[in-house]
């Protein structure tokens, strides 16, 4: 790959789906890969080819150093991949703080807005670790697709777009093509909404509403995240691409999405105790806020929100989205 640096160390902090897949991708991408889970057990079976509590039946390459070990898995690391869920962020980057060293980049893969504070994702990363420059991968790409070697394509955004593009080059494999942007914001904002977009539309399936709704759904959902973009400084072609559309298209129609599952379990008014995680939950109520907050008109990010605070039921919600004033398509 033109300019990838010959051996890149990468620590990987976190041992869930996305931390083992991406793992593997940059061993396969030829790093030296360390990754930190904090449970002992997980570690051990990644280290033995498996993740059985979260890629379940799917065995692969050995080669990750996994350890509990926080500062044996920063030690060397020139790139270090946060891959922990996003409202653990700031409890995890308080530890790694110690153990970094400065100027390595750290590259947020996790997707979420901070629900105590709406702080982004990468203003925590600036916040606590202002020696380190930011990254942010995101895109099209589950968990158990990129383990098994499926390809799919992914965006990696910095401010600085050399780093970008080094990044990306380093991380591209045979089955992950790396894109480059300098729209951090862009980036991150599509994949933390996308989640919100897909309990919506995993709750118009569960309510057995139709393949027309579970459309209109998704595209009156897109337009509320080029608002909200808008209002946040994304550069529009962003929300066009892999972190925006491209991971609004996946994760809106898919049952290996969790977030679209729990949106099923909404509508079909099942429990919602124990499921596996789903990011958009404590996004959707941020999110909502952060709406109102900037005088951003989102009518699906509140009715989520609405719907998972048990203020009002999914037909409600669709009532209230079916009788909303009509309006010209094309106003943002
Ligand atoms: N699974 C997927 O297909 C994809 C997931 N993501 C994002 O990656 C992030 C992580 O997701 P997954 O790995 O799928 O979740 P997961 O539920 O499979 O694993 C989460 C991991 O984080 C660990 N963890 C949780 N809180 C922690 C803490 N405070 N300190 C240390 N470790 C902690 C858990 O023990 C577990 O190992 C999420 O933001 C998700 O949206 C992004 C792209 C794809
Ligand atoms: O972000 C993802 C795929 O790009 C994974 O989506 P879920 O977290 O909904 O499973």
């Amino acid at each position: 790959m033109n300019g990838k640096a010959a051996i890149s160390r990468t620590a990987v902090l976190g041992g869930g789906a996305w931390g083992t897949a991406l793992a593997l991708a940059a061993l396969h991408a030829g790093h030296a890969v360390r990754l930190w889970a904090r449970d002992a057990q997980m570690a051990a079976a990644i280290a033995k080819g498996e993740n059985p509590r979260y890629l379940p039946g799917i065995s692969f390459d050995t080669g990750i150093a996994s350890t509990t070990d926080l500062q044996a898995a920063l030690a060397d690391a020139d790139c270090v991949l946060s891959v922990t869920p996003a409202q653990s962020l700031r409890s995890v980057l308080s530890e790694v703080k110690a153990h970094i060293r400065p100027g390595i980049p750290l590259v947020l893969c996790a997707k979420g807005i901070e629900r105590e504070t709406g702080a982004l994702l990468s203003s925590i990363v600036t916040e606590i670790l202002p020696g380190n420059p930011v990254a942010v991968l995101s895109g099209p790409s589950f968990a158990a697709d990129v383990a098994r070697g499926l390809p799919t394509a992914v965006v990696v955004a910095a401010g600085d777009d050399a780093l970008a593009m080094d990044l990306a080059a380093r991380f591209s494999a045979r089955n992950l093509r790396c894109y480059s942007s300098d729209d951090v914001i862009g980036v991150e904002l599509g994949g933390a909404l996308k989640n919100v977009f897909a309990i919506a539309a995993g709750a118009v399936v569960g309510a057995e509403l139709g393949a027309s709704a579970q459309a209109a759904m998704v595209t009156r959902g897109f337009v509320e995240l080029r608002r909200l973009g808008a209002a946040f400084g994304a550069q529009p072609e962003t929300l066009m691409g892999l972190s925006g559309l491209g991971d609004l298209m996946l994760t809106c129609s898919s049952t290996q999405s969790r977030n679209f599952t729990y949106g099923v379990a909404l509508g079909r008014g099942e429990s919602l105790e124990g499921r596996p995680l789903a990011e958009g939950v404590p996004t959707a109520a941020i999110a909502a806020r952060l709406a109102a907050r900037h005088g951003v008109e989102a009518p699906i990010i509140s009715a989520v929100a609405a719907i998972l605070a048990g203020a009002i039921t999914v037909g409600e919600a669709v009532e209230a989205l079916m009788t909303r004033p009509l309006k010209h398509e094309n106003t943002i």
